[in-house]
Order: C-alpha cells, then sequence, then structure tokens
C-alpha cells in the first residue's frame, strides 16, 4: 500500500505547506553599524545582524562561526556598513550595493606593481555578488529615492589613505565604487557555505587622502538605517 504524506503539496494543490520564511544574516563590522540596521529592520524577524569586528579577518571568522552553528537556516547573507567612496562614483551620504566584492590588496607586490591572486594562479579575489538580488535590492532603494550606485565593492585590510593609491585602485578595478575591510570576508564564508551573499556601503567619506575629521559617519549611518527599512519590502 502506499502512503500519503500530509505534506505531499501535490495532493492537495490549493492547501500546499506554507513556504518556508528567507532568512537572512547581516554582518556589520561595528556595534554602530549594527544599532543603525537594527532600527531600520524595526524588528522584523526574518533578519539578524551580527557585529563581528573590523577587518576582513573578523568578518570572515565571525560569519563562518555563525553559518557553521547547528540552528543556522540562512538563504542570504548580507555585508553591510559604512565605507569609503570613489570620487566620481559614490558621494558621501549614498549608497552602493556589490555587483562584486573584490579582495583588493590580496597578492603580491613586485617592481612591475601589483599581482592579484588570481594572476598568480592562488585562486580568486572576487567573489560575485547574487546578480538578480543586486538588481532587486537596487531598484528598491532607488524607487524609495535613495541615492543608490552599484560595481565592484573593494575590501582592504588597510583604509586608503592617499590619491595615489585612490588612482592605483581605480585603475586595477575599473568601475571600483566603494570601499570597505568586511565584505570579501563575509563573501568567502558565504561562498564556503554555498549560501548568496550581497554587500552593501553607506559612503561616510571619500577614497583618498586621509581626512577622519571629514568623515560623515552620522549621514552614513542615517542612509544604512533607511536602507535597512526599504530591504524589508525587498523578496530576498
Ligand atoms: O566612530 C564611530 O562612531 C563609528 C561608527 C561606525 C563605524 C565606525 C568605523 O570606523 C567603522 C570602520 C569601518 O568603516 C569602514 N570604512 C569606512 N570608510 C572606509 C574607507 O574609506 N576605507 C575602508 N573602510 C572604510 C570599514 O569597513 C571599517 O570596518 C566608526
Amino acid at each position: 500500500m502506499e502512503i500519503y504524506h500530509i505534506e505531499d503539496a501535490s495532493l492537495f494543490p490549493n492547501s500546499g505547506p506554507e513556504e518556508r520564511r528567507k532568512r537572512i544574516l547581516v554582518i556589520t563590522a561595528v556595534e554602530a553599524e549594527k544599532d543603525a540596521i537594527c532600527r531600520g529592520l524595526k524588528g522584523d524577524g526574518r533578519f539578524d545582524v551580527l557585529a563581528a569586528g573590523v577587518g576582513p579577518i573578523a568578518a570572515a571568522v565571525g560569519t563562518a562561526a555563525v553559518l557553521a552553528s547547528a540552528k543556522s537556516d540562512y538563504d542570504l547573507v548580507i555585508s553591510a556598513g559604512i565605507g569609503g567612496g570613489f570620487p566620481g562614483r559614490a558621494p558621501i551620504g549614498s549608497l552602493v550595493v556589490a555587483e562584486e566584492m573584490v579582495a583588493a590588496d590580496l597578492g603580491a607586490e613586485t617592481p612591475e606593481g601589483f599581482v592579484s591572486l588570481d594572476k598568480l594562479g592562488f585562486g580568486t579575489a572576487r567573489v560575485h555578488a547574487h546578480g538578480s538580488l543586486v538588481e532587486r535590492v537596487t531598484e528598491a532603494l532607488r524607487n524609495a529615492g535613495l541615492p543608490v550606485h552599484t560595481g565592484p565593492v573593494l575590501t582592504v585590510s588597510t583604509v586608503t589613505g592617499t590619491a595615489a593609491t585612490a588612482a592605483a585602485l581605480s585603475a586595477r578595478i575599473p568601475g571600483a565604487a566603494a570601499e570597505g575591510m568586511e565584505g570579501y570576508g563575509v563573501a568567502a564564508a558565504a561562498v564556503k557555505f554555498g549560501i548568496p551573499v550581497l554587500e552593501i556601503r553607506a559612503i561616510s567619506n571619500p577614497v583618498g587622502p586621509r581626512d577622519r575629521d571629514a568623515w560623515r559617519i552620522g549621514d552614513a549611518l542615517n542612509a544604512l538605517e533607511a536602507a535597512s527599512t526599504i530591504l524589508r519590502e525587498v523578496q530576498l
């Protein structure tokens, strides 16, 4: 005798099992970024937000630890925080949704210039974000009237502090829109667990000559909060 399970949707075409709600893990560097995002998410239970620390290593370790835990059931990982915007690409207060996350200083310095991990033949220093999600999130942010840009977002272990380094990075990674210190680390962990990944940066400062007093952290955190409110409405 054939046994039918109650959850066999084909038997009950109009009353199939309810689709499980998507679960999203958001990784920031610091608590201020986490707090801004939580304010924007307004208690939406699909999202968990963790401040994993500054830099790609803390980001990768923190993300991997959560994803490896027994209770982990995430469908999407988002690296989010403030960041530097490349001049002419992403001004202060705007948002950048990464098309790809690039470990921009992972490679070798040679007399002829920087050689990336890819060119050295040791794997890749680039992770592509989930294409259709990038489009959906960008469109939703734009429709909400928020200034948003897309392009590669660079992950660096050392914040760029000169015009020369900013120009070199722009030349090496055409279209580079923003720089942060965590995206590639979060992405590397997500890839390891086969989970799609996004990166969203709210711009606090231009990438270039260091002027820490000019960082508009409050403006960037407000933009991050506004973006998080919109994220709740996107089909992720
Ligand atoms: O001092 C504060 O109130 C404060 C609040 C939120 C964040 C910070 C940080 O300094 C976080 C460091 C964080 O910022 C990212 N970031 C910002 N600008 C850049 C940049 O030009 N290049 C690289 N990273 C940048 C980065 O992801 C750090 O994790 C302070």
